[in-house]
């Protein structure tokens, strides 16, 4: 199933206990919104939030921004009840929690064709030191999954490291993950920076992940978009370099040559493919951003 290039530098969590939150996501900048009825959330609070979620989504007024919902774990006494709520409320995909193997992506889209969200994109948490080894398996289980998304805190947590600035604990488990979402061609998103007022931290994070792959990052508090959204925008330079680069390997192949040297650098069919790439995303980021003036 082709799914057309979407800007997700910034994913912001919505706690769906908070009406105020769900509305305020309405007016920010991030790419895509969270609306989470998962661990955050207090059990007395769960049901609420579910209400809280099914109606936000429901009334809209997100533009186009992509509406995410994070259901529960499938085997918490919320996950099969969630879906069924959410499978039908508009939002353009749902999130599920811990996933380990193909077998609970398998179990997950079930769940939701049962609900009737046959048409419904899946997005799957990558939490768990099992998670990043079955990374692959998890990628190629269903065309239905179009991005996979870290949650860092859980996985630094399971494997007893720490959080650095570095971020040295999880580089490989997040190349495992970025390496299986391109094998199959899925979107793969960072996990999220909780100390949310140490900038400085948190836009190194941000292009420690870009630098590696990632699409973008997930997010916890407004404050964090608009740092996010400018490491992840693909800078006017270098979408005047792509744009420079098309042109001057269409005119030496069309020379009877297969490479050329542009800034002292040799360009090859390979970089063609990255550039219109970096074009796409330029310009869909574009777009959206018209609605966020
Ligand atoms: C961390 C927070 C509790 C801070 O909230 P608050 O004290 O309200 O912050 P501010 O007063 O500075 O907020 C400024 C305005 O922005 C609105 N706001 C704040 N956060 C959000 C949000 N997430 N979405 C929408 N709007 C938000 C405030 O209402 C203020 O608006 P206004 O009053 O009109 O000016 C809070 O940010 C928060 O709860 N964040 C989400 C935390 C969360 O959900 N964490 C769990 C998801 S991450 C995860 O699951 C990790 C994963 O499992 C892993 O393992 O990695
Ligand atoms: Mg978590």
């Amino acid at each position: 199933m082709p799914y057309p290039l979407r800007p997700r530098r910034s994913m912001l969590y919505v706690p769906g206990c908070n009406t105020h939150y769900l509305e305020r996501a309405r007016t920010l900048a991030a790419d895509s919104v969270i609306l989470d009825l998962g661990d955050p959330i207090l059990i007395d609070a769960k049901l609420q939030s579910r209400d809280n979620v099914v109606h936000a989504a429901r009334q809209g007024g997100y533009g186009k921004r992509e509406v995410v919902i994070r259901v529960n774990d499938l085997d918490s006494i919320w996950g099969h009840d969630d879906i069924q709520a959410v499978a039908n409320v508009g939002a353009d995909a749902i999130l599920f929690p811990n996933i380990e193997s193909r077998e609970d992506v398998l179990r997950a889209q079930q769940l939701l064709d049962d609900a009737g969200g046959k048409d419904v994109p899946m997005m799957v948490m990558i939490e768990s030191p099992l998670a990043v080894l079955n990374a692959k398996e998890i990628a190629a289980a269903s065309e239905r999954v179009i991005c996979m998304v870290m949650a860092t805190s859980d996985l630094i947590s399971q494997l007893h490291a720490r959080v650095t600035h570095e971020r040295s604990a999880i580089l490989t488990s997040l190349s495992l993950v970025i390496l299986a979402a391109r094998a199959y061609g899925k979107g793969v998103i960072d996990g999220i920076t909780s100390d949310f007022k140490n900038m400085h931290s948190f836009e190194y994070a941000c292009r420690i992940g870009r630098d590696i792959g990632m699409d973008g990052k997930s997010l916890v508090h407004p404050a964090q978009i608009a740092y996010c959204n400018d490491a992840y925008t693909p800078q006017r330079s270098e979408v005047e370099h792509a744009r420079l680069i098309i042109k001057a390997l269409k005119e030496a192949n069309e020379a009877g040559r297969g490479t050329v040297v542009v800034n002292d650098k040799l360009v090859e069919h390979h970089h063609i493919k990255a550039a219109q790439r970096l074009i796409h995303l330029a310009e869909a980021i574009s777009e959206l951003e018209e609605e966020f003036i």
